[in-house]
This record gives structure tokens, sequence and C-alpha cells, in this order.
């Protein structure tokens, strides 16, 4: 493990009626602990799981547009609102790394492309692959040394069955390479051993995977489709 707590440091002054304190989850921020190689984020849509991420993004020197160090590439609105804001604790310290993030990944693979830097990511322009090809190649192709890798939703572009093959991919690295993960999604979340911190009722705090809505409600789902269906579309 490198990272070990994230403490959030809230000038007297500071506006906690703005973004991004007036998050409800980094409102009540004190200290984010890891306490494991792989640690998930989980939580309702708007609970602050990229908000955070981006902020470790931030201190780590990652371009908080996605990349890593020496990724000099800019879009809109790709700062960090909380990252000036947050102290992060190693043991030891790490400088390799990357913040992976599903919502700027076109903007990445142009970046990629305009340095000329195909060879690092499968040999073929990202813009080439196909969504989902171009995720599992930066992941095969750029996650090879041991590092630091944050992950915003890396679902987003994954089949079921490519999911699976990010987690032997995790699991690969996890020996050497700590991993933060937001996702939404109950296969990734059921990494075996992970850190789940849920990011809902207004705080951050430990659950298990059984626990979390995402295995709940996929599980009840599978199990009870036309049930479920039924109740939700009842009028
Ligand atoms: N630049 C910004 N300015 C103002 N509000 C913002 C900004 N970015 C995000 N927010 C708001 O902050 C809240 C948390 O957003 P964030 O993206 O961190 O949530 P999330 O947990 O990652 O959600 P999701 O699961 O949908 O990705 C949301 O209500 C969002 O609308």
């Amino acid at each position: 493990m490198y990272l070990r707590s994230v403490e959030l440091l809230i000038e007297k002054n500071e506006n906690l009626d703005q973004y991004p304190f007036n998050i409800p989850t980094i409102n009540s921020l004190n200290k984010l602990e890891f306490r494991n190689n792989v640690t998930f984020f989980v939580g309702e849509n708007g609970s602050g799981k990229s908000t955070i991420l981006e902020g470790i993004a931030h201190q780590c020197g990652f371009n908080t547009a996605g990349g890593g160090r020496n990724n000099f590439y800019e879009i809109n609105a790709a700062g960090s609102s909380l990252g000036e804001y947050l102290r992060l604790s190693w043991l030891p310290k790490i400088s390799n790394g990357f913040f992976m993030r599903s919502e700027s990944f076109y903007q990445f693979a142009s970046h990629i492309d305009s340095i000329g830097a195909h060879e690092h990511y499968g040999g073929r322009s990202l813009h080439e692959q196909s969504h989902g090809e171009s995720f599992l190649n930066l992941f095969v192709n750029r996650f090879n040394r041991k590092g630091l890798y944050l992950l915003d939703e890396p679902e987003a572009a994954l089949s079921p069955a490519r999911q699976l093959s990010l987690l032997r991919i995790i699991r690969d690295l996890a020996d050497t390479s700590q991993f933060i993960i937001a996702t939404h999604s109950p296969i990734i979340l059921g990494y075996p051993g992970g850190q789940i911190l849920s990011f809902d009722n207004g705080g951050i705090a430990e659950i298990a995977y059984e626990d979390t809505d995402h295995y709940q409600i996929t599980k009840s789902f599978l199990e009870n489709r036309n049930g479920m269906l039924k109740e939700l579309f009842k009028d």
C-alpha cells in the first residue's frame, strides 16, 4: 500500500454552501483511511465519489482530466475544486500512477494521438479501437508498473466478460500497486477482499459487499425479474 489516508483541511472562512463543500459526504469528511490495496467508492449518483477521486488525482500530480504525471493536455472544467484542500499521507510515497476517467477518455485518446504514443497503448490509436477495447488496452498496457491507479467508473465501456478481465488485471497488479475505484458495477465490486466505502447516508463508511445496493438490487432483479418489473411498472 502507498496511500494511507486522505484528510480534508477546510479553512474557517470557506463557504460551506458552495461546491464542493456543500456535498454532504465532503462536508462531513474528516479523514479517509485506506486499509487495503484495492478500495472501492460506491454510492448514489452525485454523492461525491468523482469529486474526491479527482481531488486525490490533483494531489498526486496526475492530470485531473485523466492520465498520469506526464500527460499534459487540458479540457474544460477538468480542474479539481477540492484538490487543494486534501492532505494525502503516504507510506511509502509513490509518484507513478494514473487517473482513468471514462467521461473524458475521448480527449485522453486524442492527446495520446497528438504525442504519437500509441505504442504504449496497444500499438494502435485508441480512437481506432472500440470504446471497450481501448479501455482494456489502456489497462493492459499502461498499468504495468507499480503505482497508484485511480479509476472512475471503468465499467462504462466494458462488457461483463471484459469487467472480469479487468478483475484479473487488478489481481495481477494488486500485490505491488494500489487501486481506488469508483464504480457502480456489482461485478467489479465483487473483487475479493476489497475495502468498500459507501458514500450514501451523508457520510463515508465501510460496507460489506452483500450490503451494497449494487449487490442487493442486482441479486433481487436476477432472481425475480418479472416480480420487480411488475412492481416498477404498476400505476
Ligand atoms: N464543477 C462542479 N460545480 C458544481 N457542482 C458540481 C461540479 N461537479 C460536480 N458537482 C456536483 O457535485 C455533486 C457530486 O458530484 P460527483 O461527480 O462527485 O458525484 P459522483 O458520486 O461521482 O456521481 P456519479 O455516480 O453520478 O458519477 C453532484 O451533485 C454534482 O452535480
